[in-house]
């Protein structure tokens, strides 16, 4: 079957048929946060905020895999993510996006049915298991909270100082396969909000194929805003078809027997 994809050929409705956990599995993301009602979530007092540990990457990839633009510092990275509902500590691996071709879709999560332009995700591995040593381990080792993603929606408003870097380099990676060597630091701690106190969390799997369920997902309400330029560079990217990356978002998932926890009120 030819690669995963977002289009209709090799969109989120066939990849059952590589991936049988995309129908069969019972916590997979992404999912639609209810805030209200019966199935939504339920605020937690013992969440605590969550801490992160970025100091400024010095060496890092920038690459468009064809599905998304991903930021990939090198093994030495001594970033790290504790706090919030996790019990050790974990490893940065990598970040990237999911985004629509309008301001009205492209996120992965959703808030009361409500998307958001795009979504960011920082992807961290249990550094502190005895099971596994590595990010390609943590995905294969069915611990359910071998991977730690943290969601961030974002919103058209002003530009994003802190995320420019990222952006201005996305002309740069148009091509799908391409990759560039990040030039210079980048503050990742920047683009972030002071203070990590209100999120929702579950258990879920990867959005994307394998769709392995080794995920606490720990998605922030409070949204990261970029400017309308900004969301328009995600939207030059293409997918290796010839085409814009125009909506790399899987829809949501049934929550079936899941909680969602709220850290505020
Ligand atoms: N959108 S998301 O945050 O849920 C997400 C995060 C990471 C990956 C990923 O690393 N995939 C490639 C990959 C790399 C190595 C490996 F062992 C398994 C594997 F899926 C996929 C989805």
């Amino acid at each position: 079957m030819a690669p995963w994809g977002y289009s209709k050929e090799n969109g989120p409705a066939t990849w059952h048929k590589d991936c049988p956990i995309a129908n069969t599995g019972v916590r997979q993301s992404p999912i639609d946060l209810i805030t209200t009602g019966q199935t939504c979530a339920k605020y937690d007092s013992n969440l605590k905020p969550v801490i992160v540990s970025y100091p400024a990457f010095s060496e890092a990839t920038f690459l468009n895999n064809g599905h998304s633009v991903q930021f990939q510092p090198s093994a030495g990275n001594l970033s790290e993510l504790s706090g919030g509902p996790l019990t050790k500590k974990y490893k940065f691996e990598q970040f990237h996006f999911h985004w629509g071709n309008n301001d009205s879709e492209g996120s992965e999560h959703r808030v009361n049915g409500k998307m958001y332009p795009a979504e960011l995700h920082l992807v961290h591995w249990n550094s502190e298991s005895p099971n596994f040593s590595s990010f390609q381990e943590a995905v294969g080792s069915n611990d359910p909270h071998a991977l730690c993603v943290l969601g961030f929606f974002l919103k058209v408003g002003a530009e994003n100082a802190s995320l420019k870097p990222i952006t201005d380099l996305l002309s740069k990676v148009k091509n799908a396969g391409s990759s560039v060597s990040f030039p210079g630091k980048f503050d990742l701690k920047a683009v972030l909000p002071e203070t990590l106190t209100d999120y929702y969390t579950y258990d879920g799997s990867l959005t994307t194929p394998p769709l392995a369920e080794c995920v606490k997902w720990i998605v922030f309400k409070e949204p990261i805003e970029v400017s309308t330029a900004q969301m328009e560079a995600f939207r030059a990217v293409d997918d290796g078809h010839g085409k814009p990356i125009t909506g790399n978002y899987r829809p949501p998932c049934p929550l079936h027997t899941r909680t969602v926890a709220a850290s505020f009120k």
